[in-house]
Order: structure tokens, then C-alpha cells, then sequence
């Protein structure tokens, strides 16, 4: 299966070396040529957008800023400093990474139509600054730009500019293609999916949506670059609003969440330019020209949205996953889980305290959530958690977890306080947890979804990642190694090809439990993992659980199957309203009147047999 994906992606490049090397020779006349070059300089900068869009979920209509930034970075480095194109193009590309950086954090914390409102107001900025500004010729520009040049060879003519073109435009797919599989591409992916699942995996989700976007305009300025030595001329007209819009469209007609979508974006809006500037005005005279531009390139992306919401790409990905089918979510291959493939991060003393909580509250507004609660949590033991519906067992998580920050009290983990400490960091230190609704990231496979789980084990950052190093390909085999193995002992290794959001409640339930293991914790926080599993499959996690405690990790587990929890745990804690009720044993906790009375509902009298009962 890998030496087939190895051949299959050397086939892949050896034949884009041939498209790009031997293309260009085959078009001979230079309006062809100027289309080609238009059409990947639009593909680059629709790539930026599907790291922004498609991979972090962010949405920005400053793309045509950020190539206003390179366009006229490089014009100003060329004509008015005498810098090399290179050095110019680089400078621009660092001054538009410099300006994201500054101001990503701040705008990154806006999200949908204001964050798209955010952008589009610093692209109306920067165009209006262009267009008042004399030194750089207002509305009407300034040229004299020189063409490309780079280690003595010019890219003057416009075969050459196709050359120079493609070649960027293939680096940036490959850059696309590699960073989507890498482990900071796993991340943002996940981020756009849901932000808490990610956090709580040690995605730091400011620095990494920062780091898209920061990425999104080092494309963005690249392709305005290439724009100006292409031209030779730049003046501030190509940078308007309009041309973020019509990026974005390009992006989502061709799919934001293939790095390939772009190349068919930029090809249909190549398509429907030259028809509305040749073939419409050849039919309907010279009066027509740019005619139903913007009407078709309108129809087809309302098209588009409304068949294929993912685009072209998505759409034949999706067809081809029909026609070609993994092996089936219905396959009944056994889901035992198997004997622990890897051992347990470190060797843990039993018994010692991992999780120390002292006075945990929680308010919201005039309800307590979490009132005064003291918990402890050892190695190599499973705490119950059980009370009643509202009784704050989930916010409790939260707040272990770092999903939350507490009113009041402290948590220490391994003798540190990480009260206040973000998710991310929580994750990193050995804490995973499961959610109570289990949050599964649609378009990516069981074990890509796993290996999200292993990103607190993994160092390699997104400019290591797409350079298949010897150590980050060791480190990537690493990873999908412990992945893999989270999978089989989970008893999901036959889906681990399948969709992860074609799974059934009850594998989603257990796979984020794998997810969890992948990332080799210390604690294990699960959120009525049971919730929605037939009885066998309630074995079965009872199994693994066993399993997990006995290798030494520290398990809360909330659940309201009461025969699971006093078949299982070590000891008990019972909430009611936010508040500690009884802490003890499961026998203890059984029987205990207050408990009775609270989790019941009725006095200890009314109850046939004095103590909780289970259903069985
Ligand atoms: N984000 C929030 N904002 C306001 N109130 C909240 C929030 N989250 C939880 N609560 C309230 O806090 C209380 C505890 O809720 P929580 O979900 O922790 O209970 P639970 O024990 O997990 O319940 P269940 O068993 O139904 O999942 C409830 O009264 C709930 O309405």
C-alpha cells in the first residue's frame, strides 16, 4: 500500500516536470502564453486561500492586498532601490508576513463575517493608501519594472515568464500538498473543524490560525510579484476589494480543501475571461466585450455552492470514494481491542497523584456549576464521576481540561498549577479527554483523525514538514506508528481508511477515546463514553479501560450507566448541583442514603433495595 502511494506520487511528479518542461514549447503564440501566465498567477494566489480557508477554516478577502504588498514591494525594490527581482520579491513577502503577523492575533480572534468584514477593510486600506499616495504614482501607478532575473537568467520573454509561472505555482502545490498530511496541517484542519477538539489535542489554535494566515500572504505577495515582473507596470486598480472576491471564487468554485483546487478554479475563470473578452464579442460584435463576466462567473458559483459545496475537486474526490469504495463502514471485522501494540509512555509508579483539585468553581452568572470541589486522581486508577443530569460532571472536565477556567479553587497537575494554563497546554503536559458529543473531523480518515491526537508527541513545525527530511520522515512514520497502534487496540484498525464522519455513534464514541491514547497520556478524562453503545461494545471499552489503567494511566470517567461505573471504578464521586456529595468506594457510594436521594430522586425507604440499582 505505501510502496503503491510512493510510486504513484513519483509518477505524479515525474509528470508534472514533463507538463511544466515540455508545455510551454507546445504554445507558440504569446496571447496563449499571457493567459497561462494569468492563470497561474491566479492559481498561487487561490493556493494562499485554500491554507487560510480550506486548512484553517479563516476567511479573508485581503488576497489581493497582500499581492499589492508583493507587486509593489518588488516594483519599488527594483526600480526605486536597484535591488535584485529575488531580493525585492523576498523583502515583500517578509514585510506582508511581518504586517499579518502584527495584526493576526487581534484579527484572527474575530471570526466569520467579521473577520471577513476585517479583512476587506484592510484590503479597502491599503488600495485607498496606493491610490492617494504620489510617491507611488496614485491611480496611475509607475513602470519601468524589469523582468524577472535570478542567478543571471532573465525570465524577459514570454515563454520564460510561463517557465517562472509554472515552476512557482508547482513549488506552491507541492508546499500545499506536503503541509496538508503534515502534522501542522493535520492541526488546522482539525482547527477548522472545531477549535476546543483541536486545543484539547495541544493545538495552540492563535498561533496556528496566525500561522496560516501568515502563510496565505507570503503566497499572496509571491503572486503579486510575479504579477509586477510579468507586467512590468503596477498601478492599484488589479488590487481592489473586487479581485479578493474574485480569488476566493476561484478557491471555492475549484474546492478550498484541495491544494489542487485552485489550478481548476483559476482554469474555469481563465475560461469564462477569454469567452467574455473573445468568443462573446466575436458573436455579438465588438460592443460585447466583457460581457456576462461577471453574470456567469455569479451563476456558477451559486452553481457550485449549491451542488458542490466542496467544489470541483471535492465533488470528483466524493465520486471517486463512491466508485471506488474503502473497505465498508458495515464491515463486520471484529472490534476487539487488541493487546496493547505500544507501551505506555513512561513507567508510572501506581498510586501517585497526578490530578490535585482543591475548591474547583465554576460559575455562570447566578448558576454554579462547579461548587468547592476537592478531587484527587491517581495513577493507575479509574475515578468515577456520576450524578445526576446538570449536576456539573461535564463542566468539571472542562475546567480539568483548560476548555474552561475556573471561578475559583486550583488544579495542579503532576504538583504544577495549571489552574488558569489554556487547553493546549494541558494537552501537552499528558491530560486528554473525550467530549460528551463526540466530535469527529469530517473529511479526514479514522487514522488522520488519530493522528491528530499524536500532535503533543510530534515537534516538526509547518516549514520542517514539507521538507521530507530524513528526521521528519522519521518522525511522521513515528507518529502514524503510534497512531496505528491507538487504532488496533481501540479495535478500529479495519476503518482506518473510512471517512471518520461515515462511522456509527458507537466507533466515533471509541475513536476518540484512540485519539485520546494516541497522544500516550498520563490522564484520561472521558465524558460518558458508554453514552449510545450496545452492551457488547460497553464490554469491550470496560475491557479497555481495564487494560489502560493497568499500564498505569489515570482515568475519570463520567457515565451514567451506573452498572459500568460500579463494575469498574475504584472509587466514586458524586456531584449534585456543582457540589461534592460523597466521595468513596463503589460499595460505599451504593449505599449510601444521601446518594440515593439525590441520584434517585426518592427517600432510601422507597427504594426496594436500598442502594442504587443498575439496569441490566
Ligand atoms: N456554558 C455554560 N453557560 C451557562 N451555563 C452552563 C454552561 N455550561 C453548563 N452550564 C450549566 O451548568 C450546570 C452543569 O452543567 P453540566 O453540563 O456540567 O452538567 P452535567 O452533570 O454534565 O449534565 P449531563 O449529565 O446532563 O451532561 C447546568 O446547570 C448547566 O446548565
Amino acid at each position: 500500500m505505501n510502496s503503491l502511494r510512493k510510486h504513484r506520487t513519483a509518477m505524479g511528479v515525474a509528470a508534472a516536470i514533463l507538463v511544466i518542461a515540455l508545455g510551454p514549447l507546445a504554445v507558440d503564440d504569446t496571447y496563449t502564453q499571457g493567459l497561462i501566465v494569468n492563470f497561474g498567477i491566479d492559481a498561487v494566489l487561490a493556493l494562499g486561500l485554500v491554507l487560510l480557508v480550506g486548512y484553517a477554516g479563516q476567511f479573508s478577502l485581503a488576497q489581493a492586498a497582500f499581492a499589492a504588498i508583493g507587486a509593489y514591494g518588488s516594483a519599488i525594490g527594483t526600480v526605486r532601490l536597484g535591488w535584485p527581482p529575488l531580493v525585492s520579491m523576498v523583502v515583500a513577502a517578509a514585510v506582508a508576513a511581518l504586517l499579518v503577523y502584527a495584526i493576526g492575533r487581534p484579527i484572527l480572534r474575530l471570526r466569520g463575517h467579521f473577520l471577513a468584514m476585517a479583512t476587506l477593510a484592510l484590503g479597502e486600506i491599503l488600495y485607498l493608501l496606493l491610490t492617494n499616495s504620489e510617491e507611488l504614482g496614485g491611480s496611475s501607478g509607475f513602470g519601468g519594472i524589469p523582468p524577472f532575473s535570478v542567478f543571471g537568467l532573465s525570465f524577459d520573454d514570454q515563454r520564460a515568464q510561463v517557465y517562472l509561472v509554472l515552476v512557482v505555482l508547482a513549488l506552491g502545490l507541492w508546499f500545499a500538498v506536503r503541509m496538508k498530511s503534515s502534522r501542522e496541517g493535520r492541526a488546522l484542519r482539525a482547527l477548522r473543524i472545531n477549535e476546543t477538539v483541536a486545543s484539547a489535542h495541544g493545538v495552540d489554535a492563535a498561533r496556528a490560525k496566525t500561522k496560516a494566515f501568515v502563510l496565505s500572504a507570503v503566497f499572496g505577495s509571491v503572486a503579486g510579484s510575479l504579477y509586477a515582473h510579468t507586467m512590468m507596470y503596477v498601478n492599484p486598480a488589479p488590487f481592489g476589494v473586487m479581485h479578493s472576491v474574485e480569488i476566493l471564487v476561484v478557491a471555492v468554485i475549484g474546492g478550498v480543501l484541495s491544494p489542487w483546487g485552485p489550478l481548476v478554479g483559476a482554469a474555469v475563470l481563465t475560461l469564462i475571461r477569454e469567452a467574455s473578452t473573445s468568443v462573446i464579442p466575436g458573436v455579438l460584435g465588438e460592443g460585447a466585450v466583457g460581457a456576462g463576466e461577471e453574470f456567469t462567473v455569479g451563476l456558477l458559483l451559486v452553481l457550485v455552492l449549491v451542488l458542490m459545496p466542496e467544489g470541483v475537486v471535492g465533488a470528483l474526490g466524493r465520486l471517486r470514494a463512491r466508485l471506488l469504495p474503502a473497505r465498508s463502514v458495515a464491515d463486520p471485522a471484529p472490534a476487539q481491542p487488541s493487546a496493547p501494540a505500544t507501551a505506555p509512555s513512561s513507567a508510572r509508579s501506581p498510586g501517585r497523584v497526578r490530578l490535585q483539585v482543591s475548591g474547583l468553581t465554576k460559575r455562570f452568572g447566578g448558576v454554579v456549576a462547579v461548587g468547592d470541589v476537592d478531587l484527587v486522581l491517581h495513577d493507575s486508577e479509574i475515578l468515577g464521576v456520576i450524578g445526576p443530569n446538570g449536576a456539573g460532571k461535564s463542566t468539571l472536565i472542562n475546567l480539568l481540561s483548560g476548555v474552561l477556567t475556573p471561578t475559583e479553587g486550583r488544579i495542579e497537575f503532576d504538583g504544577e498549577d495549571v489552574t488558569r494554563a489554556p487547553a493546549h497546554k494541558v494537552a501537552a503536559k499528558g491530560l486528554a479527554r473525550t467530549f460528551q458529543t463526540p466530535v469527529v473531523f469530517g473529511g479526514m480518515s479514522v487514522l488522520e483523525t488519530v493522528l491528530v491526537g499524536t500532535y503533543t508527541v510530534g515537534r516538526a513545525g509547518i516549514a520542517r514538514s514539507v521538507i521530507p527530511t530524513p528526521g521528519v520522515l522519521r518522525e511522521e512514520r513515528q507518529l502514524r506508528e503510534a497512531a496505528e497502534a491507538a487504532l488496533a487496540r481501540c479495535g478500529l484498525a479495519h476503518l482506518a481508511d473510512v471517512e471518520a464522519d461515515q462511522l456509527s455513534l458507537g466507533h466515533q464514541k471509541v475513536l476518540e477515546i484512540a485519539r485520546g491514547l494516541a497522544g500516550r497520556p498520563a490522564v484520561l478524562l472521558l465524558d460518558e463514553p458508554a453514552a449510545g453503545l450496545n452492551r457488547a461494545e460497553k464490554q469491550r471499552m470496560a475491557a479497555l479501560l481495564r487494560e489502560l489503567r493497568a499500564e498505569g494511566i489515570a482515568l475519570l470517567l463520567v457515565e451514567h450507566d451506573m452498572e459500568m461505573v460500579m463494575e469498574l471504578v475504584d472509587r466514586v464521586h458524586v456531584l449534585e448541583f456543582g457540589k461534592t456529595l460523597r466521595v468513596g468506594t463503589p460499595d460505599e457510594v451504593r449505599s449510601d442514603p444521601e446518594v440515593i436521594r439525590a441520584y434517585l430522586g426518592v427517600d432510601e425507604d422507597e427504594d426496594e433495595e436500598g442502594a442504587i440499582r443498575v439496569d441490566h
